[in-house]
């Protein structure tokens, strides 16, 4: 039996947060990885699509600005793009190893799961400890539709040596429309098949109909309440068929259709931690129904984002809860959603659906950008922005956002409600002139 303080399960971000912030504070700490060290993110998840979108995003500025000065637009080439991707993906779990064996972090390669005494069982390994963190995320979901051993997911699109020339992606969330993105610029013919008529939930309805506009314009084929309900090889290729009777042929299918936690191989049933179909359970100190089993990421059910950056501040946070004798529950910070392309769509804080329900205590600025210097210098086909605004205070608490450079305008956002900064400690800043910043004083 190899002993520990903190066992954590899962080397992704969150886990790795939680395991160097707990080591920091003296303790013996193994984290657990059955996959790739370093998680989803920078393996098959946020870095390498990003690598791919610094292209698509290049291509889209170069587009805008054809009429401008520009002669032509950069073409994708597939594979020299995927070399770059996997030039910078294939340091990642070594890395990331070498990082926690030089920190003096214990590292198991294998498959956890719990035993009934309360131990764990990594392949031969058998680890105690006086607390455990689950962070083992989640995974591509596979909708139960006939054909669905065709389906594949974006680990294998962000790894594929050749892009066909026609794909179909099953699902308009965040992965569906980023790889639908990336796909189109590459020069594939890009089926969106989304079930319902609201893709993109939790973003504002009007900017997500306005991307939809957008991704149309660029090309890709955007089909709403259309359910796939079929999928068989055709030659070379596939057959696709919806519920409502169209069918078409296509290189390869794609589930977007969302991801399910991890949770199936650690027998969590054998130390009572409770889970649901979204994930683990846990309280507000991220405590699971077992107290002293902890759980933090995507692996965890609760309403904020999946996102990286929450899982790395549930690390620290666990990695302070761990350590003090009384800690009060977590309070996130507010968080900012990315959807990227061309085309961003963004968004943090009051949300324009709850500005209006509460018309008393929020208003709405719907600004067109679109003509505003930051955007005719670069030609942005749409840029528009909804500012909530608390009505008391003036302040910004909420915005949602489509550009090509809503990213950015969205962290400065963060920083600008973060810190509760009014219009007044807005305009008393001088920023760089003309950039995105420089913008901000006109929000309010
Ligand atoms: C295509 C894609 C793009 C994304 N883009 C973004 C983005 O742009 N920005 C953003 O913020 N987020 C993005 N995300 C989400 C982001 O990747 C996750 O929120 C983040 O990785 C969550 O970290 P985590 O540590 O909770 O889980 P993960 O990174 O998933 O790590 C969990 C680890 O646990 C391991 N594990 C599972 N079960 C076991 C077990 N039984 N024993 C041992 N190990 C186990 C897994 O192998 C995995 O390595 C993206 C995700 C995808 C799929
Ligand atoms: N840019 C980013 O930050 C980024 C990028 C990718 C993923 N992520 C994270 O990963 C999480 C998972 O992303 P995702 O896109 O896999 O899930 P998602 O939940 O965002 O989207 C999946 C979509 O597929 C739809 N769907 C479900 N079944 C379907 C079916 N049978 N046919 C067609 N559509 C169907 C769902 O209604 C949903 O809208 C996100 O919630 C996000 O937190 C973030």
């Amino acid at each position: 039996m190899k002993e520990f303080d903190v066992v954590v399960i899962g080397g992704g971000p969150g886990g790795l947060a939680a395991a160097y912030g707990l080591h920091a504070h003296g303790l013996r700490v193994a984290v657990v990885e059955k996959d790739l060290w370093g998680g989803t993110c920078p393996n098959r998840g946020c870095d390498p699509k990003k690598i791919l979108m610094a292209a698509v995003e290049t291509q889209g500025h170069s587009e805008a600005l054809l009429n401008q000065g520009l002669t032509s637009v950069p073409q994708i080439d597939w594979q020299t793009l995927m070399a770059a991707k996997r030039a910078y993906t294939k340091k990642i779990p070594s890395g990331t190893k070498g990082g926690l064996d030089a920190a003096g972090i214990a590292t198991i390669h294998g498959d956890a799961s719990f035993n009934t005494d309360g131990s764990l069982t990594v392949g031969e390994d058998r680890l105690s400890a006086a607390n455990w963190i689950i962070a083992t995320g989640q995974e591509p979901r596979l909708p139960e539709i006939k054909g669905q051993e065709w389906l594949r997911t974006s680990n294998e699109f962000l790894d594929l040596d050749q892009l066909p020339e026609d794909i179909t992606l099953m699902g308009a969330g965040y992965v569906g429309v980023e790889l639908a993105a990336i796909a189109n610029a590459a020069g594939s013919r890009v089926h969106l098949i989304h079930h319902s008529d609201r893709p993109l939930r939790a973003f504002d309805g009007d900017l997500v109909n306005d991307l939809m506009d957008r991704l149309r314009a660029e090309g890709v084929d955007v089909q709403l309440d259309t359910e796939i309900n079929s999928v068989s090889p055709a030659d070379d290729q596939y057959s696709v068929t919806t519920a409502a009777g169209a069918s078409w042929t296509t290189g390869m299918v794609f589930a977007t259709a969302g991801r399910t936690p991890v949770v199936a191989g650690l027998h969590l049933d054998r130390v009572n931690v409770a889970t649901t179909r979204h994930g683990v359970t846990v309280d507000g100190n991220l405590r699971t129904t077992n107290n002293h089993i902890f759980a933090l990421g995507d692996v965890v059910d609760r309403p904020q984002p999946k996102l990286t950056p929450v899982a790395g501040f549930e690390g620290r946070y666990l990695s302070d809860t761990l350590t003090t004798c009384d800690s009060p529950a977590i309070d996130y910070p507010v968080i900012p959603s990315v959807v990227y392309g061309k085309t961003q769509l963004a968004q943090i804080g009051v949300t324009t659906a709850t500005a209006a329900k509460r018309p008393g205590d929020f208003r709405v600025n719907d600004l067109d950008l679109t003509h505003w210097y930051s955007y005719q210098r670069i030609q942005d086909p749409h840029a528009r922005i909804k500012v909530v605004i608390n009505k008391s205070t003036n302040h910004i608490v909420g915005a949602a956002a489509i550009s090509s450079e809503a990213e950015q305008v969205i962290n400065y956002l963060d920083f600008v409600i973060q810190n509760h900064m009014g219009p007044a400690d807005i305009g008393n800043s001088i920023m760089a002139y003309p950039t995105l910043a420089s913008d901000l004083t006109y929000f309010n």
